[in-house]
């Protein structure tokens, strides 16, 4: 059976709102909404969702970078929003993060040397010449030339920095990667280059990733188990097959009607099919949100199928996936 090696529970990351002469706080920014996920060890767990849904501050909120404000993350059995624990655990070494700007977050001031031996330096005592040897090895694992190390972020390209953020994460041995769009400012051909790289250097250092993505077609090859997220909350979270064959909700429905299909010949249908998932979540939003206009809480559809649907919603749907089997 795989092994977990972070649970997230009940996760709620709430910002003040603040306004009036007094500057009160008048109400929250639910950024995130009670929000539980698993991770198993050496997996992709994709995580997705349009634009703020949540994604980055959960990812943040993992990594430990993000104040929370209720929930657990518990590592190792212990819970880790504290950050004495964090220290405790190694926890800054072995949970590292990727984001999607390389160029903003690679300090342009420094050379590729110093950038990927930052890390290094706060866990390791290394002699000069055995940080080079690492610095070296790590260059050669993205497939970097290792002239490199001389050079500074903005002398590469887009994909090329990327692969750079790659060996800055990879630098602690980490056991996981929180993985925030790290493709989505790349070119396609450029992006297929660099998630297959991050598969192949998973497969060989049993790395997990948080793969953060708005794209589920971007995800389709990577992640074992995804979970879709929406104004905060999770709608949806299954299998690869449970999200791309059996998606229940209707904002999982949208998000896999919006990815690009290259198949000419099924366009047309594509594209109908794309008009009637519209039209179905036009037409009745209270089978979709609550009075207050939040996601429903999550309900087991089947094992580890969960949808954020009320319990009729859940049943009727379930016969409609049967029906049209
Ligand atoms: N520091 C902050 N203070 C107040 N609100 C915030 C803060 N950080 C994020 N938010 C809000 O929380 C919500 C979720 O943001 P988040 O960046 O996690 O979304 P996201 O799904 O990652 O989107 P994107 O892909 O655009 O980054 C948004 O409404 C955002 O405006």
């Amino acid at each position: 059976m795989a092994k977990e090696i972070i649970q997230v529970k009940n996760l709620k990351v709430h910002y003040p709102i603040r306004s009036g002469f007094w500057n009160r706080i008048t109400d929250y920014v639910r950024a995130v909404d009670d929000v539980s996920i698993t991770i198993n060890e050496g997996e992709t767990y994709g995580l997705i969702g349009e634009s703020g849904s949540g994604k980055s501050t959960t990812g943040k909120a993992i990594v430990g970078v993000e104040p929370v404000t209720s929930g657990q993350i518990i590592y190792q059995d212990v819970d880790i929003t504290k950050s004495s624990n964090r220290r405790k655990l190694d926890y800054n070494k072995d949970v590292q993060m990727i984001f999607q700007d390389s160029l903003s977050s690679l300090n342009p001031r420094k050379r590729i040397e110093d950038i990927i031996a930052e890390p290094i330096r706060n866990f390791e005592k290394l002699t000069t010449d055995q940080e080079r040897d690492r610095v070296q090895e790590l260059l050669d694992i993205v497939g970097m030339p290792s002239d490199s190390i001389y050079k500074y972020p903005h002398e590469f390209s887009g994909g090329q920095r990327q692969r750079i953020g790659v060996a800055r994460a990879v630098a602690t041995n980490p056991r996981l990667i929180v993985a925030d769009e790290p493709t989505s400012a790349l070119d396609l051909s450029v992006q297929a280059q660099v998630l297959n790289f991050m598969k192949h250097i998973q497969q060989q250092y049993n790395i997990a990733y948080l793969f953060i993505s708005h794209d589920l077609g971007v995800v389709k090859h990577m992640s074992e188990n995804l979970a879709i997220m929406h104004r905060g909350r999770l709608v949806e979270i299954g299998s690869r097959e449970d999200i791309y064959k059996h998606p229940m909700h209707i904002y999982t429905k949208r998000l896999l009607s919006a990815i690009p299909l290259v198949d000419v010949e099924h366009r047309e249908e594509h594209k109908q099919n794309r008009e009637k998932v519209e039209q179905e979540f036009q037409n009745d939003q209270s089978k979709w949100y609550d009075k207050d206009g939040r996601v429903f809480p999550l309900q087991e559809v089947s094992g580890k199928h969960l949808v954020a649907l009320p319990e009729d919603e859940v049943k009727r749907a379930e016969l409609n996936e049967k029906g049209s089997d």
